[in-house]
């Protein structure tokens, strides 16, 4: 028999899918509005004239903050990086699970970069039916694959362009912040960010299991391009709405970090994925990420959160992931009020 690309779900989780029931809400994830995003196109950021460009950044201000969320079209990120990327990542995921398990040496990827479900589960909606490489880009330097230079190429692309949002953002929060416009040229380098490659595989018991369970990013922002199928969801105004796939469009959303640092004026909301019964999905996300010692701290008083470092940070969330089986994330650093 022909071994499995899939992790094995079915047979690690088997107890937990034997003995949960479906319950209602579960069955809900899918009947959930869809919306099509803030749809920002960047033609008029890098060739209008003044105006349009200035339009073009209070677009994408307005949108970080009510939805956290927008998608960009005519981003100057070339068909042929992406579709190469995702061909190199397809073939990557096509590889056995063992295959798959035992390949970070070869790639020169770091022990731990394959992940898939959720080790902690202790019940159905803390599964997360997917896999994925999640690779610090000072690995893919290192490596002679046609994968580690497609992932070079890549992400050296969405990181100008992410570096570029970034910038802008921080104009738009006003004068405050004028004195740290290179904030980010100065502390997320291509070394600090990281790349996450995507599979969700096709899901016998959806809906009752997510994809990716509900969080937040742990960075200042995400540039993702997914394929067609969708799944991907966004919690706004109380209620869970599915992101409609834009094949031309690049989705970035706003990151814990970048919530602290504009003092809430941008939102890191939540997100998630969800199960597909038939078809499989593929994701690749780029994260904005500072070195571990940067501060985070707002220009503007009073500060909603303490200052903490991007290490700090990062540690918490991995303390409250062994303690309750879930990221707290921002709240842990809020400031009181009285
Ligand atoms: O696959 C997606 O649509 C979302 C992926 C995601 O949220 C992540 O990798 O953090
Ligand atoms: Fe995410």
């Amino acid at each position: 028999m022909e071994e499995s690309p899939d992790p094995p779900f079915v047979e690690t989780y088997k107890n937990l899918i034997d003995t949960n029931i479906v319950d209602d809400e579960h069955i809900d994830l899918f009947m959930v509005e869809e919306c099509e995003l803030p749809l920002i196109n960047l033609h008029q950021l890098n060739y209008g004239n003044k105006f349009e460009r200035e339009e073009c950044k209070k677009k994408i201000a307005k949108a970080s903050r009510e939805w956290g969320f927008f998608q960009v079209v005519n981003h100057g990120v070339s068909p042929n990086i992406l579709g190469q990327m995702r061909t190199e990542q397809v073939k990557l995921f096509k590889k056995t699970f063992n295959e798959k398990i035992n390949i970070d040496k070869s790639l020169n990827f770091s022990e731990g970069s394959y992940r898939w479900g959720t080790p902690t589960a202790t019940c159905l909606r803390q599964i997360s039916w997917s896999e994925a490489f999640h690779v610090p880009l000072s690995d893919v330097s290192k490596g002679f694959s046609s994968l580690s230079f497609t992932m070079e190429e890549f992400a050296t692309t969405l990181s100008e362009l992410a570096q570029e949002l970034a910038r802008l953002l921080a104009e738009e929060l006003g004068d405050y912040y004028n004195y740290k416009l290179d904030y980010f040229k100065e502390t997320c380098l291509s070394s600090t960010c990281y790349l996450r490659m995507n599979r969700y595989p096709a899901c016998p018991i959806s809906p009752q299991l997510f994809g990716l369970m509900p969080h937040t990013d742990s960075d200042f922002l995400t540039i993702l391009h997914q394929d067609e199928i969708g799944g991907l969801q966004l919690f706004s105004d109380g209620k869970w709405i599915s992101v409609k796939p834009n094949p031309e469009a690049l989705i970035i959303n706003i990151g814990d970090l970048f919530q602290a640092w504009s003092n809430g004026v941008y939102r890191s909301v939540e997100h998630r994925v969800v199960t597909n019964k038939f078809k499989e999905r593929f994701s690749t996300a780029f994260f904005l990420c500072p070195s571990y010692d940067t501060e985070i701290l707002s220009c503007v008083e009073p500060c909603l959160y303490k200052k903490f470092t991007f290490r700090e940070f990062r540690q918490q969330v991995q303390e409250d992931v062994n303690s309750f089986g879930y990221k707290i994330g921002l709240p842990r650093f809020l400031l009181s009020t009285n």
